[in-house]
């Protein structure tokens, strides 16, 4: 299976170029990915993302919108065509879904995502899925720092003042320390203060740049807000536009994976890494010899229909557990069948017992989004890791496993050797999970 992988806004940016770093290149599952953001900085501030992906849209709109909702959805609507040719340099009809993520706070990714939604599934075949960040609570308001400034740039407990969250360290030897993304170069000063310096433009096609117009390069750089008041509201708003048009959305809480005193300046990447790995070993399950893949064929291959079963297309919020154990893996599944190659010979209780830890921490442990297991309408299992570690029944009796907590028949189970690899995986995703205490108390507040 082949996504197309579409970032919005500064959220949506960020975590489609994890993912795009994450895709393995054994089994990739990324056709194609992209970058829409009114912000310049924050595009040239990606890495794995090609720069002609990557797009700055909305005109004279400059460091993003600032989470007014209504600009978003007006740029949005307005730049939703320019954004749809943008895909031409990709592949998208070949593209078995696309993913779209968003920081749902946001109004950049807020306002444009649902516009985009709807334009694909007029134009394409292929279902759209969103993969949404919650806001986190103390993204709304900024505890009051040491001298009751609640605007304080470590406001956010990040203790970092880094322009648009790039994490810059102080440099309190009187030396400017620069980091570069292409020909950019990002001056920090004593104070801590950046200036972007001859950024050139970011490859986006003939006369076009991720740079606004009118940016004076020598200009001082806002700080990126550490505060979004208006990110649950918006967040609510936005889900509900979406209702209807994106086929299904998986959800990320990003309150819950912050750590208690970590700001989300300080923790996003960490948080974009979590979320990527869960993507990527999911979707990377269905990239298998047949579609491109190289290694062993799964006994149970997972391809795109089975992953619209399960994601459905309904608007269903769908949230991803994940669990892994290292394992000593077979020096002859190592090295392939080369000259020194050994049959295979895991002690069968050991390979099912590493299913059985992992697949319980999978739909026990932490989920992208949390909610009570029984609640789920369908789900899926994909076990991966050294094929001689893939014990078939211990594989079937997980599924069962989920069938029984979720109280659902529709689950689905699904294998991912990889030949070469220490770890043992297991991805479980559930589907139809409403209704969900954390958004129910906004939806109802709202
Ligand atoms: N997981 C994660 N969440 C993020 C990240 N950056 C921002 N967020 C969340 O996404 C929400 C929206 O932030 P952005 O994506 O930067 O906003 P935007 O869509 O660019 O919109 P404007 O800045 O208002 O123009 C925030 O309220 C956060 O909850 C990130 O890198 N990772």
């Amino acid at each position: 299976m082949q996504l197309e992988v579409i970032g919005v806004g500064g959220a949506g940016c960020r975590i489609a170029d994890s993912i795009l770093d994450a895709d393995p290149a054994e089994h990739s599952f990324v056709g194609d990915a992209f970058a829409f953001d009114t912000d310049a900085r924050s595009l040239r501030a990606l890495s794995a993302i090609p720069d002609d992906h990557r797009h700055r849209y909305g005109g004279t709109v400059e460091n993003g919108l600032n989470g007014n909702l209504q600009r978003g959805d007006s740029v949005g609507e307005e730049s939703v065509d320019e954004l749809e040719r943008q895909l031409d340099r990709g592949q998208p009809s070949i593209a078995d879904a696309f993913l779209i993520a968003v920081g749902l706070g946001g109004a950049t990714g807020g306002g444009t995502v649902p516009h985009l939604v709807a334009t694909l599934q007029t134009m394409y075949d292929a279902p759209v899925y969103v993969l949404a960040t919650l806001p986190a609570e103390r993204e709304l308001e900024a505890p009051e720092s040491d001298d009751g400034d609640p605007r304080a740039p470590n406001a956010s407990g990040s203790g970092e003042g880094g322009v648009d969250g790039e994490r810059v360290p102080p440099a309190g030897d009187g030396r400017a320390e620069t980091h570069g993304i292409d020909d950019e170069r990002v001056e920090t000063n004593d104070t801590g203060d950046e200036r972007v310096e001859a950024a050139g433009t970011v490859g986006v096609g003939p006369g076009e740049s991720t740079r606004p117009p009118d940016d004076d390069p020598t200009e001082e750089l806002e700080p990126e807000p550490t505060t979004r008041p208006l990110a649950e509201e918006n967040a609510t708003r936005t889900l509900e536009r979406l209702e209807g048009l994106a086929n299904a959305i998986v959800c990320f809480d990003n309150e819950r994976w912050l750590k208690s005193a970590e700001g989300l300046l300080e923790g996003r990447d960490r948080l974009n890494r979590e979320l990527a790995a869960r993507v990527a070993a999911f979707f990377g399950a269905t990239a298998d010899a047949s579609d491109g893949g190289t290694g062993p064929d799964a006994e149970t291959v997972i391809d795109a229909n089975d992953v619209g079963r399960i994601l459905g297309d309904g608007t269903d919020l769908v949230t991803l557990g994940y669990g892994e154990q290292r394992v000593e893996a077979e020096s002859g599944s190592r090295f392939g069948l080369g000259l020194f190659a050994t049959e295979p010979s895991v002690d069968t209780a050991a390979a099912v017992s590493a299913i059985e830890t992992t697949v319980g921490k999978a739909l026990r442990g932490k989920l992208t989004l949390e909610c009570d297991r029984e609640h789920a309408d369908r789900g899926m299992l994909v076990v991966g890791g050294p094929p001689e570690w893939l014990n078939r029944r211990a594989i079937t009796d997980g599924r069962k496993t989920i069938e029984s907590a979720t109280g659902s028949v529709e689950i689905l189970g699904g294998d991912a050797p990889r030949p070469g690899t220490d770890l043992v995986y297991a991805v479980v995703v559930l589907a139809g999970i409403e209704p969900v205490e954390r958004l129910e108390e906004r939806r109802n507040e709202a």
